[in-house]
This record gives structure tokens, C-alpha cells and sequence, in this order.
């Protein structure tokens, strides 16, 4: 018999999760869970610890100290492949697409984690593999309208502005079916009709049964979407609780603001994690 690591609605939980680089804990005893469908938000001041611990969860970088726990199974350590294997997808802080490539063969290559052809298969187009692509082709043709990006199914990514091939990145990692999809910095760079349309998207992904990590200096996305939000400042966690919690929580408030909490009360609100300032 299988022993499930995680509780039934749980499906990532870090434990004590801590690295080190040379003499500095970039990331120290931290630890918290996202559930099933749940939509976590990670803040914290810049150089707070927050893309080290994405990196962490998706095998970038292997935990000094803890474990990481997915869909009950014991990740700590593994291959960046084999943990998107199991589910894990992420955005990146900047933009990593396949510039000269159309929005189409960018999406497809979210998909080739999850064909389970073999290369024989390939050379005998057997009835499995017609089946599956029809499947794929079904999958993205339904991302890439829900995106908004059917009309451009053909463009060169490199052609479309910034907040477009935010789109096309969300497209690739849906593609892969993820059980968690992390975000590091989607609203990054995006206008306010962009950031309200990237809002919906989140929702609808979650709607859908897919988990989503992400992480945000954009109070609005994060305020707006999340079910929780984790505070991490110097690697550590100093705060974890629903949105409206967390933007009235003193040490929250403190490492955004600095002591001074008099200057701009309503700062949390909108701009507190732009930058700690
Ligand atoms: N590979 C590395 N080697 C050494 N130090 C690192 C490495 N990666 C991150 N750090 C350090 O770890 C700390 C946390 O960095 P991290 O990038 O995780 O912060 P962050 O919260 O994501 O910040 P930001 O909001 O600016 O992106 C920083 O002091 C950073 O300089």
C-alpha cells in the first residue's frame, strides 16, 4: 500500500524548506501548503527569498534543509523534467519563448511532456497516436481561443508586444495540463485592461481544478485572486493568511513600508511589494 504524503485537499506542502548560497539563507525553515484547486499568493520584498523558492519547487535549485511534498509524493531534489513530469508548470519572472517561432509551435511545445508515444509509435502512426493528436490539436486550438490568441496562431512571437506573449507563455504552460501552475510575475509589465484580463484568466484556470502558485509585486493581481497569501521577508515566512489579513498584518506592512507605517496608510493596497518601497 501506497502512503499518501499530503492530506486529501493538499496538493504541494513545503516543510522546513531552506537553501544556501555561500553564507547567505536565501530561503530558512519555510514552510506552507496549497491545496487542491487553491490559489496561493508568495510575497515579499525584493530579494525576499520568492524565486529561489519557485526554484526550489520546480528542481532549479535542491533544498539544503526540508522537504517538498507533491500530490503525496516526496519531490525533494528531482530533475526540473521529472517534476514537471508529475505536474509542476511554471511561467518565468522574464519572458523565455522561441523568438522567430509562430504562437503556435510555442503553445505545441507545451504539449510534448505529455505525449506518451514512443518512437516506434512515430514511424507506424498507430490509432493511439491519431487518437492523441487529435486530442493535442483539440487542446490547443480551445487554449489559444480562450487566450485570445486564435487570430495569431501564425505570428512570430517576437512581433507581438509585451502583454501578448505574457499570453503566449500562460498558453505554453496550460498546454501541459499542470496540476500547479507557478507564476512568477505575470502582471509584470502588463496595463491595467492587460492585469484585469490576466485576473479572469487565473480564476478560469482554477475553475478548471488546477492549483496556481504565484508570485506578484502587483497588489491588485494578488489581492484580487488569491485564496491565501504567504509573506516571506529574508527567506523567512512572517506572515500567512486570507488577502485581507495579510494587508492588514503589522510585520506585513512593516517589511514593505519600513517602520514609518504613518507615511501612507493605504500603500498595501496597490504598491507595497513594488520593490519594498
Ligand atoms: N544562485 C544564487 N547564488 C547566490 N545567491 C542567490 C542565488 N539566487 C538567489 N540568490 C540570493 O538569494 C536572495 C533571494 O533572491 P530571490 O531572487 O529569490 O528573491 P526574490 O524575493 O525573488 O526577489 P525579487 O522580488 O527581486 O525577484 C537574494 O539575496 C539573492 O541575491
Amino acid at each position: 500500500m501506497t502512503v499518501s504524503l499530503t492530506s486529501p485537499d493538499e496538493l504541494l506542502r513545503l516543510d522546513g524548506v531552506g537553501i544556501r548560497f555561500g553564507g547567505l539563507q536565501a530561503v530558512d525553515d519555510l514552510s506552507f501548503s496549497v491545496g487542491q484547486g487553491q490559489i496561493v499568493g508568495l510575497i515579499g520584498p525584493n530579494g525576499a527569498g520568492k524565486t529561489t523558492a519557485f526554484n526550489m519547487i520546480t528542481g532549479v535549485y535542491k533544498p539544503t534543509e526540508g522537504r517538498i511534498i507533491f500530490d503525496g509524493r516526496d519531490i525533494t531534489g528531482w530533475a526540473p523534467h521529472r517534476i514537471a513530469r508529475v505536474g509542476i508548470f511554471r511561467t518565468f519572472q522574464t519572458i523565455r519563448l522561441f523568438y522567430g517561432q509562430s504562437v503556435l509551435v510555442n503553445v505545441l511545445a507545451g504539449l510534448h511532456l505529455k505525449t506518451r508515444q514512443q518512437w516506434w509509435q512515430g514511424l507506424l502512426r498507430t490509432p493511439s497516436q491519431r487518437q492523441e493528436e487529435t486530442e493535442l490539436r483539440a487542446t490547443v486550438t480551445e487554449l489559444l481561443a480562450r487566450l485570445q490568441l486564435d487570430h495569431l496562431a501564425y505570428e512570430d512571437v517576437a512581433s507581438l508586444p509585451y502583454g501578448v506573449q505574457r499570453r503566449v507563455e500562460l498558453a505554453r504552460a496550460l498546454a501541459a495540463r499542470p496540476k500547479l501552475l507557478i507564476l512568477d510575475e505575470p502582471a509584470a509589465g502588463l496595463n491595467d485592461q492587460e492585469s484585469a484580463a490576466l485576473n479572469r484568466t487565473i480564476l478560469d484556470v482554477r475553475d478548471e481544478g488546477i492549483s496556481v502558485l504565484l508570485v506578484e509585486h502587483d497588489m491588485n493581481v494578488v489581492m484580487n485572486v488569491t485564496d491565501s497569501i504567504v509573506c516571506i521577508n529574508f527567506g523567512r515566512k512572517i506572515a500567512e493568511g486570507r488577502p485581507e489579513q495579510i494587508r492588514a498584518h503589522p510585520e506585513v506592512i512593516e517589511a514593505y513600508l519600513g517602520k514609518d507605517e504613518d507615511e501612507d496608510a493605504e500603500q498595501p493596497q496597490d504598491t507595497a511589494a513594488r520593490g519594498g518601497a
